[in-house]
C-alpha cells in the first residue's frame, strides 16, 4: 500500500502508529481549518495513516469526479457504521445488489408530479413555523433559528415519507420527534469522537448513553413499525373496497398522500414484497437523511442573509416578481422554478456552508486514476477515501475570493459541470432527495423573507463538524415582521 500512494504527500507518519499526533489535533471545531492548512502545505490530495489503515482525503475535482461517478466504488466508509443500529442498512449505508434494488424502487417517489404532491405539506407546515416564528420576532432580541428549523423539516419529512403527523412543531415533546432528535444529537457527538466507533469501548466509556440510544432506537422502531403495519393494513383493505365496488376511489378515511411508503409497500424484489424490516430501515433513513440536512442548509441561509442586506433585498424583489404582495397564488413547481436568484443565494450558502461537508468511501478494489492534480496513479484496495466537499466547493481554482457572499457568481458556474459545485454530491450515489430538499427550502424562505426581515444581530457562527455541519453557538439572528 504504501508503495502505491509514495506519490501522495502527507503529514509525517511514525512506523506502527502512523500520523496519531496529526489525527488526535483534529476536533469537530478544527477539522475545516485544519484541511485549509493541509491542502496548502500537500495540496488537495493528502495521504493519512492511522496504525496500519491508510486514508486518502481529496478536495481535487478531477480525482473526486472518478471516484463518484464510478459504479464500483459505491461503499461506504467504516464510519458510517456508527449508524447502522438506528438506521439498518438502508438507502444510505447499504451497496451492491442491495443499494441498485433499493435505488431503482425509491427514485419515482420523486417524480415531479409526486413532489407537487408534496408541495401541500410544506405549505401547510410552514404556516406553523410562521406562527413560531412571529413570536420570536421583536427585532431586537437575537435567537438561534437551529431548534425551529429542525422541528420544521422533522414535521415535513415524517409527513412526507409515512403519510403521519408528527406534531414536532406544534408539540415539541412527542416522543417520537423527540426520540429523533436526540438520537441525532447523539449520533453526532459519537461520530467525532474517533475512539467511540468500537462499540465495545462506547459501551464501556459511556453507559448510560449506550442504555439511552437503546431506548431512542426502540421507540423509533416501535412508532415506524406501528404506521408501517396500519398503512399495510389500509392498502389491503382499500384494495379490496375497490374490487368489491367497482370503485376508483381510494380514499376510506386514511390520508390518501402517504407517497415513500406507499411506493415501498407495493414494491416486490424478485417477486416477493418487502418486509416490514426492509420498509423501516428505508423510512428511518429517510427521516435521518430529510431533516437534519435541511434544517442545517436553511439556517445558515437565513443567517447569511440576515448579514447581507443587499441580497436579502433582491430575494425579496424576486418573491414580489413572481408571487405579487400577498403569496396568494398557490406554490407550484413551475413558480418555484422562477426563483432563479434564490436558488443562486442557497448553493451560494451551501457553498460555504455545506451541510455535509464530508463523505466517505471504503476502496474495495485497487482504483486507477488518471489526470488528477498528482497525474495518475492508484489508490490501492482497503483504502478509506474522505472526500471533502467543503474544500472542494472552495477551491480557488473554481471559485475567486472564496470567502465572500456573493449569489451571483452561480451566473458564470456552469450547472452541468456539477462535479464543481456538489453540497448533495454528485453521480450514482448522490442526495436522492436534493430536488425535495430545493423546493422545500425554497417555498420556506419565500415565506419567511416575505413575512419578516431579518436583521444582523447575535454572535456569528462557529462552524464545527458533526456528521452535519453545525455551529457551536447555533445560528444567531433577529427577525422583524415586515408592514
Ligand atoms: C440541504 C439538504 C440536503 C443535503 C445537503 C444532502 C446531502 C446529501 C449528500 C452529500 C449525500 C451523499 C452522502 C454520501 O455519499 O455518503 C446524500 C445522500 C442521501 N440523501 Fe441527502 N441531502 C439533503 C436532503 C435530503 C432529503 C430532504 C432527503 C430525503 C427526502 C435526502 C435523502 C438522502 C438519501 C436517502 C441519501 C442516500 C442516497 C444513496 O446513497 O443512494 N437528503 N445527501
Amino acid at each position: 500500500k504504501r508503495d502505491a500512494v509514495s506519490n501522495i504527500p502527507g503529514p509525517p507518519a511514525i512506523p506502527i502508529i502512523g500520523c496519531l499526533d496529526f489525527i488526535l489535533k483534529i476536533n469537530p471545531r478544527n477539522v475545516s481549518q485544519i484541511a485549509i492548512e493541509n491542502a496548502r502545505k500537500y495540496g488537495p490530495i493528502i495521504r493519512i495513516w492511522a496504525f496500519n489503515r491508510l486514508l486518502i482525503g481529496s478536495s481535487d475535482t478531477e480525482l473526486n469526479e472518478q471516484i463518484l461517478s464510478s459504479s464500483t466504488h459505491i461503499s461506504k466508509q467504516r464510519l458510517y457504521g456508527l449508524l447502522k443500529d438506528w438506521l439498518g442498512v438502508g438507502l444510505l449505508l447499504s451497496d451492491g445488489k442491495k443499494w441498485h434494488t433499493r435505488r431503482k424502487i425509491i427514485t419515482p417517489t420523486f417524480h415531479f408530479k409526486i413532489l407537487e404532491d408534496f408541495l401541500q405539506i410544506f405549505n401547510c407546515q410552514s404556516m406553523v413555523l410562521l406562527d413560531n416564528l412571529a413570536e420570536k420576532a421583536d427585532g431586537k432580541t437575537p435567537f438561534d433559528v437551529y431548534p425551529l428549523m429542525s422541528l420544521y423539516t422533522l414535521d415535513i419529512i415524517a409527513e412526507s415519507a409515512m403519510g403521519t403527523q408528527v406534531n414536532a412543531q406544534t408539540k415539541g415533546n412527542v416522543e417520537y420527534a423527540k426520540a429523533v432528535s436526540e438520537m441525532t444529537e447523539l449520533s453526532a457527538w459519537k461520530f467525532v469522537r474517533i475512539h467511540l466507533n468500537n462499540s465495545l469501548v462506547y459501551t464501556i466509556l459511556h453507559p448510560r448513553k449506550k442504555l439511552r440510544e437503546i431506548q431512542l432506537i426502540r421507540i423509533m422502531r416501535d412508532f415506524t413499525k406501528k404506521v408501517i403495519e396500519e398503512r399495510r393494513e389500509y392498502l389491503l383493505k382499500n384494495s379490496r373496497h375497490q374490487s368489491e365496488n367497482g370503485e376508483n376511489e381510494n380514499d376510506i378515511g386514511f390520508k390518501k398522500r402517504s407517497a415513500l411508503l406507499d411506493v415501498l409497500l407495493q414494491s416486490t424484489v424478485d417477486g416477493k414484497p418487502l418486509t416490514n424490516e426492509d420498509i423501516r430501515e428505508e423510512v428511518d433513513t429517510f427521516m435521518f437523511e430529510g431533516h437534519d440536512t435541511t434544517a442545517t442548509a436553511l439556517s445558515f441561509t437565513l443567517y447569511l442573509l440576515a448579514r447581507n442586506p443587499r441580497v436579502q433585498n433582491k430575494v425579496l424583489a424576486e418573491i414580489h416578481q413572481v408571487y405579487g404582495d400577498d403569496l396568494s397564488v398557490p406554490f407550484t413547481l413551475m413558480n418555484l422554478n422562477d426563483l432563479k436568484y434564490m436558488e443562486w443565494v442557497i448553493r451560494e450558502s451551501m457553498r460555504i456552508y455545506p451541510a455535509v461537508p464530508i463523505i466517505g468511501r471504503e476502496i474495495k478494489t485497487d482504483f486507477h486514476y488518471t489526470h488528477s492534480r498528482i497525474g495518475n496513479g492508484v489508490i490501492p484496495a482497503g483504502t478509506e477515501f474522505i472526500l471533502n466537499i467543503f474544500l472542494a466547493l472552495n477551491d480557488p481554482r473554481f471559485i475567486k475570493d472564496p470567502e465572500v457572499f456573493r449569489p451571483e457568481r452561480f451566473a458564470d458556474i456552469s450547472p452541468e459541470y456539477n462535479f464543481n459545485s456538489i453540497p448533495f454530491s454528485a453521480g450514482p450515489r448522490n442526495c436522492i432527495g436534493q430536488k425535495f430538499a430545493m423546493y422545500e427550502m425554497k417555498l420556506s424562505l419565500a415565506k419567511i423573507i416575505h413575512n419578516f426581515e431579518l436583521l444582523p444581530l447575535g454572535e456569528p457562527v462557529q462552524p464545527s463538524v458533526n456528521i452535519v455541519l453545525r455551529s457551536v453557538n447555533g445560528m444567531q439572528l433577529t427577525m422583524k415582521k415586515r408592514s
